[in-house]
């Protein structure tokens, strides 16, 4: 049994055995992670501020009545040295936990606003070093914890020891590969618990109820559920299937579930903690922001100002 990502057209999620698109994540990229590792230049005065892991982060907010606000962005666009300071800018209004992408040629789950954010990334050279050393200099300066997003060819190619030996000892402290099927989760989950990291499982609309039960048992960090069928992406409104989808996880696990697609607007955000998330998940908005702004500077103005609506939703 695999998951396959369907073009953006058709449908998000399909469980289907021996399909060959099943097996996409197999096949090994042949963009090269080889451009050299960029400079960074040292911040004067580089807090040390202990970050928690991600479940250690719902804990803490449901203890104080609260929803995670989680933005994701994708690393290298419009360069690293933006995704650095759009990581402290995001931090700095809020987030409680930030999803960097891994820029990936095959993003067969994103629709077009991350997919081209991708391939602008990857076409500037931006590598997996280059990624691991900004994340090495950026993240003792944040206190909300990162998972990382990657689809599971970049991984595979690194080899699944070295990659999650690699991104923790940068301080990442999730993981998020939407294209394994739970079934071919073993090595990653052993080895992610091996180094400390937590890998988050995503369940969907279109998931089977005894198949969303075992997802959210594996499940680490939080349970990620997809708001829709499709592909990632602004959508003028949050599906009231969420609400009954939320209903029979909650019924299934005490593990907290976090709701992303979709999501784009402080009223989508009041709609779906009002149907009980516990956190919120929003990725194409952020993405599509640094990229249509004039210049990145402008760009990371535009984040705060969008991330600080996003969160005053939250309150
Ligand atoms: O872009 P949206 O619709 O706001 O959805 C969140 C999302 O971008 C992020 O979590 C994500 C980026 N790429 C993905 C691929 C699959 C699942 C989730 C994702």
């Amino acid at each position: 049994m695999a998951i396959a990502f369907k073009s953006p057209t058709t449908s998000f999620f399909q469980l289907k055995k021996n399909n060959p698109e099943t097996h996409s994540y197999l096949r090994f990229s042949t963009q090269r992670f080889a451009t050299p590792a960029r400079r960074f230049t040292p911040m004067s005065a580089i807090s040390t501020v202990p970050t928690v892991g991600l479940s250690e982060t719902f804990t803490r907010l449901k203890k104080q009545g609260k929803v995670a606000f989680i933005p994701y962005i994708t690393a290298g666009d419009p360069d690293l040295s933006t995704t650095a300071e759009a990581l402290k800018v995001l931090d700095s209004c809020g987030s409680d936990i930030i999803e960097l992408g891994v820029p990936y040629s095959d993003p067969l789950a994103d629709g077009p606003v991350i997919q081209a954010a991708a391939t602008r990334s990857l076409a500037r050279g931006t590598n997996y070093n280059a990624i691991i050393s900004m994340l090495k200099e950026v993240i003792p300066q944040l206190s909300s914890p990162i998972a990382l997003f990657s689809y599971y060819n970049p991984i595979l190619k690194h080899g699944v020891e070295q990659f999650m030996s690699t991104i923790k000892d940068v301080g990442v402290h999730g993981l998020v590969v939407p294209d394994i099927p739970l079934e071919e989760t073993e090595i990653l989950r052993r080895e992610a618990s091996k180094h400390g990291i937590e890998l988050v499982l995503l369940t969907t609309p279109t998931t089977p109820t005894e198949r969303m039960k075992a997802i959210v048992e594996a499940a680490e960090g939080f349970v990620y559920l997809v708001s829709s069928i499709g592909v990632t992406g602004a959508r003028v409104s949050v599906s009231d299937r969420v609400q009954t989808l939320l209903q029979d996880i909650k019924a299934a696990t005490t593990k907290p579930v976090a709701v992303g697609f979709g999501i784009s607007k402080p009223e989508h955000v009041k709609q779906v903690v009002g149907w009980g998330a516990d956190g919120v998940i929003v990725g194409s908005a952020m993405v599509k922001l640094l990229n249509e702004a004039k210049s990145p500077e402008e760009g990371l103005k535009e984040l705060e100002v969008f991330t600080k609506s996003l969160k005053a939703a939250l309150e």
